[in-house]
């Protein structure tokens, strides 16, 4: 008989609550303070962690949660498997020279993580790479707490989803001589009296192959059977484990513990080898940041009870994803705050679950229980529009029309464009900041924009490009800049979750009906109008994007949310048009992100988001030509839906894939406009204009040029002037060449 773990979190944010992990790695990157700095600010946020996780009365606390970039980097540290190229003496910096990148390095792929909006660096796996026991993090950070008087539950990337993650020929092939590394860590935290590990295994709540199953079986069948050995908790978060739960369950491993938020109930009674296991019951909603309804968790962890030998209550996945800390927010209402809780706050809720679980319901738990919920912000009219839309609303006219509209807007073959952002300089940040502080007012800060707007389109005038944009000066995030504007909608000051790396994102919280109370973007871009002769494209963040982006309502369907949103963004292309703007983007970066892991889920996913897409859209005039901008994927899975938005022209990542996604696009049958990017913005790279020209006579072949538009990746906020300018410069001069040289 097993010793138990009781109610615990499957992870915890690690940035900081103030972002202090962000400013001490971005200092000691800057050479402002040194790696004695860095690694004290380290320690000193995982003893809060620690102390503030112990303190608020979970049975079990997490360890190794912590990561100076990204955790799987860290498992690649772990167990050998950082390519010997981004060797530093100390192990920091070869961890940031892995994810950076050095002069002459290029940093590993960097790519999204599941379904989430967190990033992860790819690792690679090839004939020189041997695994073995090269780091003692989980240990240190273990012995570290244990020091602080907690003891704690390493938790680490399991060895299946690593290799799953990991690219290079058949990573899973690798997977006997990966999990002997595995064993040895196993055996040296039991040597050191760890009791309980978490091995996280999120790659099987997605579709897998028997392959790939039988690999899982193997993995645990292994790490079970090694002698000393701490419990194992194997966890796969993010959705149902599906058949995985009976494989992992037919191990001898210790505890499994179950996503109960993405995925459900639906299957566990039939796996009865989770008798004779622990149960850690994920109710508590590790991704949303809404308030758990205890008396239906609670009902729910009772009647799990049966099908195995012990429940324990957690999250249902990782704490990551949401912000620090609820109390620390001064700026939210209470019909919003009495429905929220962060992490701090859900650590409280899995607790007071936990014991009312083991010991009935406390006074507590019932003060807890019985708190009111206020009801979401209703608008009856924009429910009653939805409900009274056209059977047309979502489709405009024919694209041969559109093009017939759109013949006066002057467009030459091969027609350059940039996706929307300007570098976000010191200057802009600045002027924000005293905006925040009250140093400056609304007007000055808009006069501050404005003149910023001038020397965009007065640089994109003399670089030569076809149609303009403003460069969202104005924009701190190009989600978070929409949601500050809508009803229905709250914002954060410290709710900080991180992206990737040092970078963070404050996801707005989508709480109610969603309504625009005034135009948003139609003063900037028509200030941008009077500026130039030219074409000004619009530059909206689409209904899809804005969803995946933020903390969505769950008591009522996405498609429901998204609709009420595209519903706002309509309204601001009509006003747009009304301003005299002929060119329109909408972005939706986020399209693929959002996809669920499992293929049975997709279809009605993909129904709803370019329904949403085609609702924000569909009442645009003919002759306004409408783009859409994706990026940040790899869109092969979701051609068909790019084809189904009906945007006049899409500009997509490609780069860095080599202009595959032509050859997808052409597949499916694409007929409209399309800009596939030859700029790679994620590098600072600046590209020569022989190979631009080569990239843009390549995608001449397969697109005809008064269909074809020459276009960066993506939008250009994070980059420096210095590299977008001559950038830009030889895009500009690359596409002349190849419009001269070709007929097509
Ligand atoms: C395209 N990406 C985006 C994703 N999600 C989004 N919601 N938005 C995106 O753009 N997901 C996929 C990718 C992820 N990529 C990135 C890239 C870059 C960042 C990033 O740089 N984040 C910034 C924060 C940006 C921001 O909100 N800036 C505010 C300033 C906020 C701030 O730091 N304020 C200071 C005080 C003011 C100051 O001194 O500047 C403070 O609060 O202390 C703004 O411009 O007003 C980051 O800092 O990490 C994220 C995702
Ligand atoms: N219009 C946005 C799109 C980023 S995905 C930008 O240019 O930054
Ligand atoms: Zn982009």
């Amino acid at each position: 008989m097993t010793s138990g773990i009781g109610s615990t979190v499957l992870g915890y944010p690690r940035i900081g609550p103030r972002r202090e992990l962000k400013r001490a790695v971005e200092s000691y990157w800057a050479g402002r303070t040194d790696r004695d700095a860095l690694l004290a600010t380290a320690a000193r946020l995982r003893a809060d962690t620690w102390r503030d996780l112990r303190e608020a009365g979970l049975d079990s606390v997490p360890s190794n949660t912590f990561s100076f970039y990204d955790q799987v980097l860290d498992t690649a540290a772990l167990v050998g498997a950082i390519p010997a190229r981004y060797r530093q003496d100390h192990e920091v910096d070869t961890l940031f020279a892995a994810a950076r990148g050095t002069g002459s390095l290029a940093p590993l792929e960097l790519t999204k993580w599941f379904d989430t909006n967190y990033h992860y660096l790819v690792p690679e796996i090839d004939e020189t790479t041997t695994f073995a026991l090269t780091g003692d993090k989980p240990l240190a950070e273990h012995r570290e707490a244990r020091a602080q008087g907690v003891p704690t539950r390493p938790v680490v990337l399991g060895p299946v989803t690593f290799l799953l993650l990991a690219k290079g020929v058949d990573p899973l092939s690798r997977l006997d001589e990966l999990v002997e590394v595995y064993a040895d860590l196993l055996r040296g935290l039991a040597d050191e009296g760890v009791e309980w590990v978490q091995l996280d295994e999120p790659a099987f709540a997605a579709d897998r192959s028997e392959r790939e199953l039988v690999a899982l079986e193997r993995a645990y069948t292994r790490l079970a059977a090694q002698s000393a050995r701490p419990q194992l908790l194997v966890t796969g978060y993010y959705g149902d484990l599906g058949r995985a739960l009976g494989v992992l369950a037919g191990t001898a491993v210790d505890a499994l513990a179950v996503d109960l938020v993405a995925g459900s109930e639906e299957g566990l009674a039939e796996v009865t080898a989770l008798r004779g296991k622990i149960l850690v019951a994920g109710l508590v909603d590790g991704r949303n940041v809404w308030r758990t309804d205890l008396r239906a968790a609670l009902a729910r962890a009772e009647a799990l009870r049966p099908l195995a030998r012990e429940v324990v209550v957690s999250t249902s996945s990782t704490l990551l994803h949401v912000p620090y800390d609820l109390d620390q927010e001064q700026g939210l209402g209470e019909e919003v705050r009495d429905r929220l809780a962060f992490a701090r706050q859900k650590v409280h809720e899995v607790v007071l679950l936990g014991r009312a679980l083991a010991e009935g319901p406390t006074e507590e738990w019932e003060a807890e229980a019985d708190r009111p919920r206020p009801a979401p912000r209703h608008d009856g009219a924009v429910r009653s529009r939805l409900t009274g839309l056209q059977p047309d609303a979502r489709t405009r006219a024919p694209y041969a029309d559109r093009v017939a509209a759109q013949s006066d807007l002057g467009l030459p073959r091969l027609a350059t464009t940039t996706i929307g952002s300007f570098p976000q300089t010191t200057e802009i940040r600045t002027a924000r900041a005293a905006l925040r502080s009250g140093e400056l007012d609304l007007d000055g800060y808009a006069e501050r924009m404005r003149t910023e707007i001038g020397r965009v389109i007065a640089l994109q005038e003399d670089i030569g490009l076809d149609v303009l944009v403003h460069g969202e000066p104005e924009r701190n995030d190009m989600v978070q800049y929409f949601a500050e504007h809508l009803d229905g909608v709250a914002g954060t000051e410290l709710g900080w979750v991180q992206s990737y790396g040092s970078r963070c994102v404050r996801p707005p919280i989508l709480h109610g009906d969603v309504t625009r109370p005034e135009p948003i973007t139609v003063p900037w871009t028509t200030h941008a109008r009077s500026l130039t002769t030219r074409q000004v494209k619009g530059m909206l963040t689409g209904p899809v994007t804005i969803l995946a982006w933020s903390f969505v309502r769950d008591d009522q369907p996405l498609r429901a949310t998204a609709d009420q949103v595209a519903l706002a963004l309509r309204d601001e292309i009509a006003d747009l048009e009304a301003a005299g703007t002929r060119v329109i983007q909408v972005d939706e970066p986020a399209l693929r992100e959002l996809l669920p892991l499992r293929e049975a889920d997709r279809e009605d996913y993909l129904d709803w988001s370019v329904s949403a897409f085609r609702l924000a859209t569909g009442g645009a005039a003919a002759g306004t030509q409408v783009h859409t901008h994706l990026c940040y994927s790899e869109f092969g899975e979701v051609i068909e839906a790019i084809d189904a938005l009906d945007a006049d022209v899409t500009t997509i990542e490609a780069a860095r894939s080599k202009m595959e996604v032509l050859a997808d696009l052409s597949a499916a049958g694409f007929a409209r406009g399309v800009g596939p990017g030859v700029y790679d913005i994620h590098s600072p790279r600046v590209p020569g204009e022989e190979e631009l020209v080569a990239l843009i006579a390549e995608a001449s072949r397969a697109v005809p040029g008064d269909r074809l538009w020459v276009n960066p990746d993506c939008g250009l906020k994070t980059r420096a002037y210095a590299e977008v300018e001559p950038a830009l410069r030889a895009l500009v001069a690359a596409a002349k060449r190849v419009r001269e040289t070709t007929t097509n």
